[in-house]
């Protein structure tokens, strides 16, 4: 087995000074504590079931939702790594209700960014061994630098991120991270802890066949919605459209990126807007899906445009290929 001379996600940074508007060292600092956590983390989710971070963790989060001990484990490697770096002033979290102040040990100054995280995403395939992932956005913080941190800092537009980034704990480990100059995605190598370039900018294919939609909330489904599966089922041609589900938005996108495709979590009669959340969820995958080529709206406006209102607010999330993004849309107009 010959491995691929591929440059580590380290040297990439270095290599492209120019992809980070700001000083370079300041993002290599995020991403190299995400790179710890990931791996950490990664260590857990392959021998989960060797270790007690299976199964309910035995308290709800903000969103009303059972904790799983791994989003837990998982949350708290993110804080501790991301708050040693002395880049980042503050970190919000699906797991928390409020933002997390970290205080600089150095002069409060050098703390210019704030993360938003999804520790663990696709929790309910935990415990069945089926893929889950990371996802993480990054801004600079819009107060002053020397005060504390405040809300106003993370109710920021997706389109003011400086990065995002989504890691899979799949069969292989994957890091896919944008900072505004198209999308990469690093493999880890478990045997030497690093991970390397193996999908250079990254991109949809021009046209998408395969939709992503949890088909058992269909009566709850929007008209529009229900208009575009039917729309789907009924193509004839070449080339008909495929249902793929895996549960985790992490790597439903991730597949859709690679082959084309559309990830749907529309409103439902129990979820006036859906279940993804805006912060940590759509507005990283919506900024990569700009970056590789492709759409994210909420089915009528860009995804990146919305101004937020609150930390853990939901919105429905349409994300993928460009014509199957604009395809849908045509039909939540109707
Ligand atoms: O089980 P459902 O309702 O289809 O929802 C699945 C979706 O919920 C999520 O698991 C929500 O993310 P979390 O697991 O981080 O809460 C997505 O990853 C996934 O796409
Ligand atoms: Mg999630
Ligand atoms: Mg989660």
């Amino acid at each position: 087995m010959t491995l691929k001379p591929v440059q580590t996600l380290g040297e990439f940074i270095i290599d492209r000074q120019d992809h980070f508007k700001y000083a370079t060292g300041e993002l290599s600092r995020i991403l190299s504590a995400i790179r710890l956590a990931t791996k950490i983390v990664n260590n857990h989710v392959n021998m989960a079931g060797l270790l007690d971070i299976l199964g309910d963790h035995g308290e709800e989060n903000v969103q009303g939702e059972k904790q799983q001990k791994l989003d837990v484990f998982a949350n708290n490697i993110f804080i501790n790594t991301l708050s040693q770096r002395e880049v980042v002033c503050g970190v919000a979290s699906e797991e928390n209700e409020d933002f997390i102040a970290i205080k600089s040990s150095k002069n409060q100054d050098s703390s210019k960014y704030v993360v938003l995280i999804d520790p663990l995403d696709g929790s309910s395939n935990i415990d069945v061994n089926v893929s889950v992932g990371t996802i993480f956005s990054i801004y600079r913080r819009v107060t002053p630098s020397g005060t504390p941190v405040t809300l106003e800092d993370f109710l920021q537009p997706g389109h003011k991120q400086v990065a995002a980034g989504y890691v899979v704990y799949g069969t292989s480990t994957i890091l896919v991270y944008t900072t505004g100059h198209g999308v990469n995605g690093f493999t880890l190598n478990p045997g030497v802890g690093v991970f390397f370039l193996s999908h250079p900018d990254m991109r949809f294919p021009e046209k998408g066949k395969i939709y992503s939609i949890n088909e058992g909330n269909y009566s709850k489904f929007p008209t529009g919605v229900k208009k575009y599966l039917k729309y789907c089922q009924e193509v004839e041609g070449d080339r008909p459209y495929t249902s793929r589900y895996i549960g985790s938005l992490c790597s439903d996108f991730h597949r859709n990126l690679l082959k084309g495709g559309i990830y749907i979590y529309p409103s439902g009669t129990n979820s006036p807007n859906g279940k993804l959340r805006l912060l940590y969820e759509c507005n990283p995958m919506a900024f990569i899906a700009e970056q590789a080529g492709g759409k994210a709206s909420d089915g009528y406006r860009r995804i990146l445009d919305i101004e937020p209102t609150s930390l853990h607010q939901r919105v429905p999330f349409f994300c993928g290929s460009k014509d199957m993004v604009e395809k849908v849309e045509e039909f939540m107009k109707e």
